[in-house]
């Protein structure tokens, strides 16, 4: 790869730079590490309590990129080591979090925690040292819509005033305290609100990417084989599970809520875009998302039944589906998001990026990923007799 051929949005050559990646060894910075070694000449500082997800960048040490990335197992809640790779970097990027639904309304302080207070050190390091930092937020920090509440065959619902999600001009909409599932977009909302004001008053120097469900290879992990049994990770991996066990996919309140999916892949050009574009991407909060992967739930497990019965030569369960009560699935204290459609004016404007991929597409890649990684260990471990 030569690193002089690759130029800038604006034309201008790209310095190879030493990234600090908080979170590395999750899915998202596994993808992202993937494309910086393949695609790129930069140095990845690679952060993280696991490196499971990330074992296959880091050994043998005779790949192409191996004096290019190097694994620090460290957990950012209490470790000193951190402020010396940050200062070693030219860049940090934060994607250390507890963001999984089932821990918002049954771990809240722990997710409050994570999403916060153990920010707090990277965002203070970062501004102290005049150090560049790309932090990880979420969709969820609009919360609810404000078309979900009025009423259910109100005509405004149809306008998109009411629905679109704009990082200048749409409001942050929570339940009440004792509905924890809000404990999570909250903290991200707060830490938002503290990069951007370390930005105005201190001059750090920040992006704030909102992550709209991008999902692909490696999310999350399947229960009982690459993660605890009773664990539930986001929706993605539930159905997968499903779908390997020959088990019919959980609808939680009915699967009504709205999603829009984007793929990995995609969504990884666009951090990309923002690592190498640093005078159109600092000050600037984007959603990243595909505005046009707009399904429910429920239509999400039917496409998800069609393709995983493809891929595996399997057909589909008579009865493919079944509801389940939020408070059944989720416990106490769980709500929802309605609808989360990305407005896309920023990240066009600034960054000229769109998502290429269909849903059908992306599904299909990844339930061919699941299938081949999971469908044997999984007949195993149901073969397996339950030790007493
Ligand atoms: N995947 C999505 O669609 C999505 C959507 C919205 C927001 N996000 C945000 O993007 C970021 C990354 O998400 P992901 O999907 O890759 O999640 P992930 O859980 O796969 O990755 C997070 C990683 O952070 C690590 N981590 C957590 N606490 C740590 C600590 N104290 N010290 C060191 N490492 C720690 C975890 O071990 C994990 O590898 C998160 O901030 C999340 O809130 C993701
Ligand atoms: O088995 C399941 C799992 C989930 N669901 C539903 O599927 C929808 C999507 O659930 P996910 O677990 O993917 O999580 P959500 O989209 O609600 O939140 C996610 O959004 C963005 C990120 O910040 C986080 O990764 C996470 O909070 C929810 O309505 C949920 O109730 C099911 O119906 N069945």
């Amino acid at each position: 790869m030569a690193s002089q051929a690759r130029v800038d949005l604006d034309g201008c050559p790209i310095k190879p730079i030493t990234i600090c990646m908080i979170g590395a060894g999750g899915f998202i910075g596994s993808h992202l590490c993937e494309k910086l070694m393949s695609e790129t000449p930069h140095k990845v500082l690679a952060v993280d309590v696991y490196n499971d997800k990330i074992k296959h960048l880091l050994e043998p040490a005779s790949l192409p990129w191996s004096d290019r990335i190097q694994f620090h197992r460290i957990n950012i809640k209490h470790d000193s080591r951190l402020e010396g790779l940050i200062k070693m970097s030219d860049l940090t990027i934060n994607l250390a979090a507890i963001c999984t639904p089932a821990d918002y309304n049954t771990r809240p302080l722990d997710t409050i925690y994570s999403n916060f207070i153990d920010a707090l050190p990277v965002v203070k390091y970062c501004s102290e040292n005049n150090k560049r930092l790309i932090h990880f937020s979420t969709c969820e920090v609009y919360g609810k819509t404000i078309g979900s509440f009025l009423p259910k065959d109100h005509p405004l619902r149809q306008d998109p005033e009411y629905f679109v999600l704009k990082e200048d001009a749409s409001p942050c909409i929570f339940g009440p305290i004792e509905k924890q599932r809000w404990s999570y977009a909250c903290a991200k909302q707060l830490i938002e609100r503290l990069i951007y004001a370390e930005g105005a008053e201190n001059g750090l120097e920040f992006t704030i990417v909102r992550p709209f469900n991008w999902i692909g290879p490696r999310m999350d992990f399947i229960p009982g084989i690459d993660g605890p049994s009773e664990g539930v990770p986001r929706v993605l991996a539930c159905f997968s599970n499903n779908l390997l066990r020959h088990e019919p996919l959980k609808l939680v309140d009915g699967g009504q809520s709205q999603r829009t999916f984007v793929y990995i892949k995609d969504a990884i050009e666009a951090v990309l875009l923002m690592i190498e574009n640093p005078a159109r991407a600092n000050g600037h909060i984007f959603n990243v998302g595909n505005p046009n992967n707009e399904v429910t739930v429920r239509q999400l497990a039917e496409m998800m039944t069609q393709i995983y019965s493809k891929v595996s030569g399997e057909p589909p369960l008579d009865s493919p589906t079944i509801d389940v009560s939020s408070k059944e699935f989720y416990g106490e204290g769980y709500d929802d998001s309605d609808k989360r459609i990305p407005d896309m004016t920023i990240i066009n404007r600034q960054l000229g990026w769109n998502p290429k991929t269909s849903l059908w597409d992306l599904l299909d890649s990844t339930l061919t990923y699941q299938h081949r990684t999971y469908a044997e260990a999984i007949k195993k471990s149901i073969a397996k007799p339950v030790a007493s």
